[in-house]
């Protein structure tokens, strides 16, 4: 039987979680690429810049007033933090309505849009069309705490190494090899977006102390969780291997994960469960490749999702 198949606009495909969306579009049974926007490469060939992408797409510059005109089923913005809305209104003004997914942190508090991190969210679906995909560190540490919320006597406290892909291709000191040589480096360490963003959608306040390393992609995240009454390891697995029995896309371990396992990798990885004597303190460590659980492979189980075909199609499990 001939599928029937959705046309899908990338804004903001020269990125690195741009790059991962094609790849995967490329290999979807249901999904072919209307279009993907560069400034920077318009005109050139896709697959002379996506290792793996076979096909004769190229590159083209819409303006954002211009993107409602393209006529994709779905659009994923994969702009820099606070493009988004310019590109939203121009869909609004033309009376197009698109499924569109942000990967910025734009609509994450906006409670109009659906925040999609299935794993967690996926019973709160209701058909909407704007989906606003989480942050990779915020996925990491919500899927860390989110099986314990209920025993906690007080903030949980994250300590992340993320990648430096995490950063972007925009050139700052956090993507700079030369300042990463040899070197963790400290940022936001109060107030960072995904402390604010978890913090809303766990409905409990979190702190996150995040550090860029000089490797190019994944995260982990350690966090420290005091509990309200004594527990045992084996509980606290056993709440783990519930929350996510059946989840194709977190796995629960006994070990703490290595982030150098996960890169490349489509899925998370939460395990440690290191308790202190006392039984109230446990320790949990988190792990997910942020171009792909962190944003692209997450973008796609949204999208699966909103077009009504298996969750985790395209995505290599
Ligand atoms: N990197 C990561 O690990 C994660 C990223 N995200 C989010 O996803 C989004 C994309 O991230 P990422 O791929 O890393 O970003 P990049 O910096 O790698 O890419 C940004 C893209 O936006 C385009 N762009 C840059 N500046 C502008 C501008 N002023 N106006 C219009 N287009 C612009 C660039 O192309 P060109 O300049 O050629 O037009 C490029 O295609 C961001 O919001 C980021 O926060 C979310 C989770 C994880
Ligand atoms: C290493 C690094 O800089 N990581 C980014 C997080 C990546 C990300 O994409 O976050 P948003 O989607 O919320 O912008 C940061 O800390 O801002």
């Amino acid at each position: 039987m001939a599928i029937s198949r959705k046309s899908i606009g990338i804004v903001g495909a020269r990125g690195h979680t741009g790059a991962e969306l094609i790849r995967l579009v490329a290999r979807h049974p249901a999904l072919e690429l209307a279009y993907v926007s560069s400034r920077e490469l318009d005109g050139q060939r896709v697959e002379e810049h996506v290792e793996g992408y076979r096909g004769d797409l190229r590159y083209s510059s819409p303006a954002h007033e211009e993107l409602p005109a393209q006529g994709a089923d779905i659009v994923v913005l994969a702009l820099p933090n606070g493009k988004a809305s310019v590109c939203v209104q121009a869909f609004d003004a033309a009376g197009k309505d698109p499924v569109i997914v942000d990967l910025s942190a734009d609509y994450r508090f906006d409670d109009r849009w659906y925040y999609g991190l299935p794993e967690l969210t996926r019973h709160k679906w209701r058909g909407e069309k704007r989906i606003s995909n989480p942050g990779c560190y915020a996925t990491a540490i919500q899927l860390a705490i989110a099986p314990l919320k209920d025993l906690l006597a007080a903030p949980p406290v994250c300590f992340g190494v993320s990648g430096y892909s995490g950063a972007g291709t925009t050139p700052s000191d956090k993507n700079d090899p030369e300042q990463l040589r040899d070197n963790l480096m400290p940022y936001s360490l109060t107030g960072h977006m995904h402390e604010k963003e978890a913090s809303r959608h766990l409905g409990l306040p979190v702190e996150f102390m995040p550090h860029v390393a000089a490797y190019f992609r994944g995260l982990t995240v350690t966090t420290n969780l005091y509990l309200s009454r004594a527990v045992k390891r084996e509980d606290v697995l056993a709440r783990f291997q519930q929350a996510y029995a059946g989840e194709k896309l977190v796995c629960v371990l006994d070990e703490a994960p290595w982030v150098s396992r996960i890169a490349g990798r489509h899925h998370a990885e939460i395990g440690g469960f290191a308790l202190s004597a006392d039984g109230k303190r446990v320790v949990v460590v988190s792990t997910l490749d942020n171009l792909l659980k962190g944003a692209a492979t997450q973008a796609m189980q949204n999208i699966n999702r909103a077009i009504g075909v298996d969750e985790y199609a395209s995505i290599p499990l």
